[in-house]
């Protein structure tokens, strides 16, 4: 079992504007294999922080270290090439593409970085996605439409596109608040329980205002915690 940590974000500084920074962490670290649930409140910073740990946005000052890189020092194609190849990302609507099947969408990842193909142990790219597809329930609407399924359906289809191609670290941005409670904890069994039958356990990073849901995973954190002496 190895300790080392996935993500660690050591005293980083971001705002929108200057001199109004939105987040201050003085020490944050997921260590490798974990599912961890981050809490804070609606307009806390997650999905900024999220954007941070993803490499879109880039701290102005301290480390973002994620999966052995510091995200600061990395140019904008290095970090774009990192987070394609080895972060797969659940967001708060989906982001699935509307004028694409299932299938394509759930194939993507691998279509756009070869690296998360290569890892297909499946045979080919299209088997892992009927592997994936039936593990998730949606393999009878492969060749439909994605916007033609059910919101909870959809939700499987992000989960079988961030997962594809074994990336190391799977972060999810609050997918579940159009879910009734039933829906809800299916949704989230099946997020862990995907993300720990990879042969190496996937760092598992899920954001949410609502604490309720923090029994799924191994720890929860809050953003509050995390902040130190931000203004306003
Ligand atoms: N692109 C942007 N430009 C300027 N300010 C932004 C931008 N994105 C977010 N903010 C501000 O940063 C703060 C944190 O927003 P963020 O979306 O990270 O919070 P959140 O915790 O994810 O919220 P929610 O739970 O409602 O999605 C908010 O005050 C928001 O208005």
């Amino acid at each position: 079992m190895t300790t080392a940590a996935a993500i660690h974000l050591r005293d980083v500084q971001f705002g929108y504007k200057p001199g109004h920074p939105i987040l201050q962490i003085d020490d944050f670290s997921v260590p490798a294999g974990r599912r961890v649930f981050l809490h804070g409140p609606s307009g806390s910073g997650k999905t900024t922080l999220l954007s941070l740990i993803s490499g879109v946005l880039v701290a102005q000052r301290g480390s973002v270290t994620v999966l052995g890189q510091d995200l600061t020092k990395l140019s904008a194609p290095a970090r774009d090439t990192l987070r394609g190849s080895q972060i797969g990302y659940i967001f708060q609507g989906f982001n699935l593409i509307p004028y694409l099947t299932v299938a394509e969408n759930i194939a993507l990842p691998c279509d756009l970085h070869p690296a998360r193909r290569k890892r297909i142990v499946a045979g080919s790219v299209v088997d892992e996605v009927a592997r994936l597809a039936r593990r998730l329930d949606i393999h009878t609407h492969l060749d439909a439409p994605v916007t033609h399924l059910s919101t909870g359906q959809q939700q499987r289809v992000a989960i079988a596109r961030a997962i594809i191609g074994a990336p190391e670290l799977v972060i999810a941005d609050e997918p579940t608040s159009s879910l009734d409670t039933d829906r809800r904890d299916a949704f989230l069994a099946l997020l862990t329980e995907v993300t720990s039958e990879a042969k190496d356990p996937t760092t598992l990073l899920f954001v949410s205002h609502d604490r309720s849901l923090a029994s799924h995973f191994d720890e929860m954190l809050s953003l509050e915690g995390l902040r130190a002496g931000v203004a306003g």
